[in-house]
């Protein structure tokens, strides 16, 4: 039988240049957070890599590598999931991809994903970022098991995709996890908008967990981590700078909104078919 209530602490941390900087951060904040007895920690996009093309493959390591054990040992150390947020990662060919890993309470790996849709974008007077100068994409919709339910993990501009939550919905999850890094443009326009869309679509909770705001990098973050229930309405959200939040998910709420509002089981699936292509 799965628990119906886990307690969720989304952490939204600042991003150093050295990654030693980046363990002790996460070593004391996991620390600061043992009493609180949480189930979940969610860290953000790129969280210990300053989000530019050119760090990507400076930064970026194999699977299992320093970063990976790291996480890996702080779950399994702290007896919590751990979604990694995301980091570089290399792949024996050379090629560099944004992904996302959730560690289990023992530290074991129980989800990569490789961000799908990369974010390259040139809006006028606003932000420009071409991720594909230096990443490759990945080809996969990813769901996970816990002991809680089943979880959909995405990484940021691939949120803006309603086919990829959709299918995660349809694979069972119920809590979507996104890793994300909107920045000072596309943030205020449509951060909050799509958490919310997403959840109220998909009757699932979707939480997004950003980097704090640093005005004097490159890209500046919007921060404003957050999480939507599955009624689309605002558990929780940060402002710009450092911090974290504790919420507790019921996943009865899901359950209650899906069959008080029956929205996947009303889908005309004789009218239109939505199916991951296996690659
Ligand atoms: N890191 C990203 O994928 C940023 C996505 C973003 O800002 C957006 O507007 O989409």
């Amino acid at each position: 039988m799965s628990m119906a209530k886990l307690k969720v602490a989304q952490l939204q941390t600042k991003v150093y240049a050295e990654k030693k900087q980046t363990i002790e951060m996460l070593s004391s904040y996991l620390e600061t957070l043992s009493p609180e007895n949480v189930d979940l920690i969610t860290l953000p996009e790129m969280f210990a890599c300053p989000y530019q093309t050119s760090n990507f493959p400076i930064y970026a390591e194999r699977e299992g590598d320093g970063l990976w054990q790291t996480c890996s040992e702080l779950a399994k150390q702290h007896r919590v999931y751990l979604s990694a947020g995301s980091m570089p990662e290399v792949d024996e060919a050379g090629k560099v991809f944004n992904t996302a890993y959730v560690f289990d309470r023992e530290g074991k790996q129980i989800a990569k994903h490789r961000k799908a849709h990369l974010f390259d974008i040139n809006i006028q007077d606003g932000q420009h970022f071409k991720e594909s100068d230096t990443l490759a994409s990945g080809n996969h919709v990813t769901v996970f098991d816990t002991e809680f339910c089943k979880m959909g993990i995405c990484i940021c501009y691939d949120f803006r995709f309603p086919e990829i939550a959709r299918l995660m919905v349809t694979k069972g999850a119920k809590i979507i996890l996104v890793p994300a890094a909107f920045n000072m443009t596309t943030g205020p326009a449509h951060w909050e908008l799509m958490f919310r869309s997403r959840a109220v679509d998909n009757q699932a909770y979707t939480l997004g967990t950003a980097p704090a705001r640093d005005s004097s990098s490159e890209y500046i973050s919007w921060g404003h981590s957050i999480a939507v229930g599955p009624w689309g309405n605002v558990i929780g959200e940060l402002e710009e700078g450092e911090g974290y939040m504790i919420h507790e998910l019921d996943l009865d709420v899901v359950d209650q909104v899906r069959a008080q509002l029956p929205l996947l089981h009303h889908r005309r699936t004789d009218m239109y078919v939505l199916e991951e292509v296996r690659k």
